[in-house]
């Protein structure tokens, strides 16, 4: 398994206070037998991992936090380090003592910011360390609400994944009057529609099988525009994909927000079956604007407190103008590109789920 043996945060363990002149390091728990897990669902304080320590076949493991973790959180997709009853037999208990380093996360924000592993804006990590956000939306039967989706791009650009856009129903209608929206972003869009009465378009799978394969891919989507189907029809077994435990996201635990599947030729989809919406409100204009390269240069002139929204310079602002307009008047980056950047900002505010 690609994902097991990286790096470890040293900072990771919250070391208590020492009295003592000895090196802080002597302190830390060693943890010397802990092995390497990968997260595949979270279930009310329980995690489920995937283990295998070389001499044995790989197994689940259901585990808890060690309270040296102190309030950090334990996401699906993180590598951890285990501890304790590691051989996962029935109602074994291991524990989590370390957490790997993360290439991204994808965080939403939550009212309860006394749950576990909220952060001080409340956000909480939904999944770590997946490649990309595989964004679901029907060409119609479910309309697409692009809010929605400007919504998931912003959690994508800024959480460090690469969006990816699926249109799904095009045996149905065109996908391309609302792919348009997306051309100035880049963004790569594939479409799957029925071929018959009943299967998915073997092309289309073909192309979304590609684009999945080695890599870690989050699929996010409203109720009804067949995200199933697909995860269905890229993993054929997704209920016994994990020894079974998919069966605990769909069904009895709603509370349970994302699971692992591994794909049969490499890599692994992360469905997220209660997850409906991203609150943004710990996304901040300029945590957006990191992520547009080429308007970056063109803030240098915003006055203090630009929120970039627009020519007025926005709310927090003396009432000068935001800088973006007249740079890009003048030549750099595009118009398109300008507001589809104020497009996805303006999405954070918004309750279009
Ligand atoms: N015409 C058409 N129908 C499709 C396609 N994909 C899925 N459907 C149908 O759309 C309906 C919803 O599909 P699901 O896969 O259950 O949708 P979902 O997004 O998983 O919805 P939830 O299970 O509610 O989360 C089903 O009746 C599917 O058969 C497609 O490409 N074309
Ligand atoms: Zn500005």
């Amino acid at each position: 398994m690609s994902r097991l043996g990286e790096s470890w945060d040293n900072d990771d363990v919250r070391v208590r206070p020492s009295r003592s002149t000895r090196p802080r390091t002597k302190n830390r728990p060693r943890h010397s037998d802990a092995l390497s897990g990968f997260v595949v669902t979270v279930d009310r304080g329980r995690y489920t991992c995937l283990v295998e320590d070389g001499t044995r076949r790989e197994r689940l493991v259901t585990a808890m936090r060690a309270r040296e973790l102190g309030r950090r959180a334990v996401a699906v997709g993180d590598t951890v380090e285990l501890v304790g009853e590691t051989d996962g037999s029935i109602d074994s208990l291991a524990r989590i003592v370390r957490i790997g380093d993360r290439r991204s996360v994808l965080r939403r924000s939550q009212d309860d910011s006394a749950e576990a592993g909220a952060g001080p804006g409340g956000e909480k990590i939904l999944v770590a360390n997946a490649d990309q956000l595989v964004v679901v939306a029907a060409v119609t039967d479910p309309e697409p609400r692009p809010g929605f989706v400007d919504r998931c791009l912003v959690a994508a650009y800024t959480g460090d994944l690469d969006p990816v856009l699926v249109m799904t129903k095009t045996d149905l209608a065109d996908p391309a009057p609302f792919a348009d929206a997306y051309a100035a972003l880049d963004l790569p869009v594939l479409t799957i529609g029925r071929a018959t009465g009943r299967a998915l378009g073997p092309d289309d799978l073909a192309a979304v099988r590609d684009l999945v394969t080695d890599r870690v891919s989050v699929l996010v989507g409203h109720s009804g525009v067949g995200k199933s189907t697909l995860v269905n029809a890229l993993v054929p077994d997704a209920d016994r994909a994990t020894g079974g435990v998919s069966g605990v996201g769909k069904g009895r635990h709603t509370s349970t927000s994302a699971i692992a599947l591994r794909l049969p030729g490499g890599g692994w989809i992360i469905d997220t079956p209660g997850v409906r919406s991203f609150g943004l409100a710990h996304v901040t204009p300029d945590d957006l604007l990191e992520t547009f390269d080429d308007l970056l240069p063109g803030t240098v002139g915003c006055p203090p407190g630009c929120d970039h929204s627009g020519p007025d310079g926005g709310e927090g602002s003396t009432g000068a103008a935001c800088a973006l307009d007249a740079w890009v008047a003048a030549g750099h980056a595009t118009p398109e590109r300008l507001a589809s950047f104020r497009r996805l900002l303006a999405s954070r505010g918004t309750t279009d789920y």
